[in-house]
């Protein structure tokens, strides 16, 4: 990596799902589990279609997509009971956290954490709705703290599309109280729409790709590419380095 070739920014925004937390895995299991009943497979590509969007929008993409027999609300409502199952274990990322059961903090608590107390303003933009996004961070509350804001896309009056829309890192940077030009503002995001959203409100974007997503496909429109967030050397974009 040329860190001189990388843009020195001042704020960060995160996305959530995938990103901080390992709920992506619990949004297949769910989406599988309504699949189920109807004798269908969620694959990757449908997967990938749905990442990042409003809960409504990627109902919709998926009903249309697999003709599934439901209403969009039809479909949240089963959504939400599943959801209600599975959400509130879901861990941080990476789980090594969890399955070393360690002391020592990895990841994206690790640079949360870090930017926090550098005091680099912080902000959350997720696809989610407050249902979700409540069952999600019950055990993570303390962390999620941290954020200066948190936009919800699902719900947000402001955010008028979804992701791969740039309206909602748009509205999380203009929520930063000195209102930081994009070019200043580092994305960090998971989902290929999520990387189109930076990209579209001009802001540099670090990607952490799920493994299945083409790499090739965003190249030109995500700043870097990790396959870790333990990756992350924060001072290539100017910001303050981890404490050795
Ligand atoms: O398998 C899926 N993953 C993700 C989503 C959507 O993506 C959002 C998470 O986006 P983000 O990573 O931007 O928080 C969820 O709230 C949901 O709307 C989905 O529908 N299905
Ligand atoms: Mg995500």
């Amino acid at each position: 990596m040329k860190s001189t070739r990388l843009p020195k920014v001042t704020h960060v925004i995160f996305d959530v799902d995938g990103l901080i937390i390992d709920s992506e895995r619990l949004y297949t299991e769910v989406t599988q589990r309504i699949l189920d009943e109807f004798g269908k497979t969620f694959t990757w590509e449908m997967k990938s279609k749905q990442m990042g969007r409003k809960e409504t929008e990627s109902a919709k993409i998926i009903i249309d997509e697999m003709q599934l027999p439901l209403t969009v609300g039809e479909y949240l409502k089963r959504m939400r009971v599943q959801k209600e199952e599975l959400f509130p274990s879901v861990p941080l990322l990476p789980v090594t956290n969890t399955i070393l059961n360690s002391k020592v903090i990895y990841g994206a608590e690790k640079l949360i954490r870090h930017l926090h107390k550098s005091k680099v303003p912080i902000a959350v933009a997720t696809g989610s709705d407050s249902h979700g996004f409540e069952l999600k961070i019950s055990r993570h509350r303390e962390l999620f703290q941290l954020f200066q804001h948190i936009v919800l896309n699902s719900e947000d009056p402001e955010v008028r599309h979804g992701k791969p829309a740039p309206d909602c890192f748009l509205v999380a940077a203009k929520r930063f109280p000195d209102h930081p030009s994009p070019e200043r503002v580092l994305v960090f995001e998971d989902a290929p729409n999520g990387v189109e959203a930076a990209h579209a409100a001009g802001m540099p974007c670090v990607w952490v790709p799920d493994p299945r997503a083409d790499k090739d496909s965003l190249a030109n429109k995500a700043t870097v590419i990790l396959d870790s967030l333990e990756k992350f050397v924060p001072e290539d974009f100017g910001l303050p380095p981890y404490d050795s």
